[in-house]
């Protein structure tokens, strides 16, 4: 999220991009409901992620109104062409992992197992205990598609 960031604070671009949410969303529903996942918890956990993806990259935002902002020409993909695809590849590969998961996640003791070791594991800066406390309560509510 921080090239995201970058990208958005260099072209003065808002954070908030709602059509591109939409697309976001879309795809990955639609892949969930390939992988026989429930679309309705798979949308919560995803409108979750993109709230997060947004506070974190205003928290780089605010970094860099008080700090100055240094550009690393290397580190500068384009948002377009670069990091968005990447991020969709990032998204289905999320889908896949959870559907993999999800016996694992469905356990009672996953929750209280998880809190524990996630604020160690996820290191991302700017992303608190209490965002990733709620992607991991978001996942536990995670079901596999009811079928008719
Ligand atoms: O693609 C972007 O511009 C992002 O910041 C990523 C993202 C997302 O999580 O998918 C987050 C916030 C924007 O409103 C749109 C999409």
């Amino acid at each position: 999220m921080k090239a995201v960031a970058a990208y958005k604070w260099s072209e003065g671009l808002p954070i908030d991009d709602a059509e591109r949410e939409d697309i976001v969303l879309r795809d990955s529903l639609s892949a969930s409901r390939d992988m026989g996942l429930d679309v309705e918890s798979m949308r919560e956990f995803f409108l979750l992620q993109i709230q997060i993806a947004k506070q974190v990259q205003s928290a780089w935002h605010s970094k860099w109104k008080s700090e100055g902002f240094h550009q690393d020409s290397w580190q500068n993909p384009d948002l377009q062409a670069q990091i968005r695809p990447a991020l969709i590849e990032i998204g289905a590969d999320i889908v896949r992992q959870i559907r993999e998961a999800l016996p694992l996640l469905q356990n009672k003791n996953c929750l209280s197992r998880c809190i524990s070791s996630i604020s160690v594991e996820l290191k991302t800066e700017f992303l608190e205990d209490d965002m990733k406390i709620k992607l991991l309560e978001s996942l536990a509510r995670i079901k596999a598609a009811q079928h008719a």
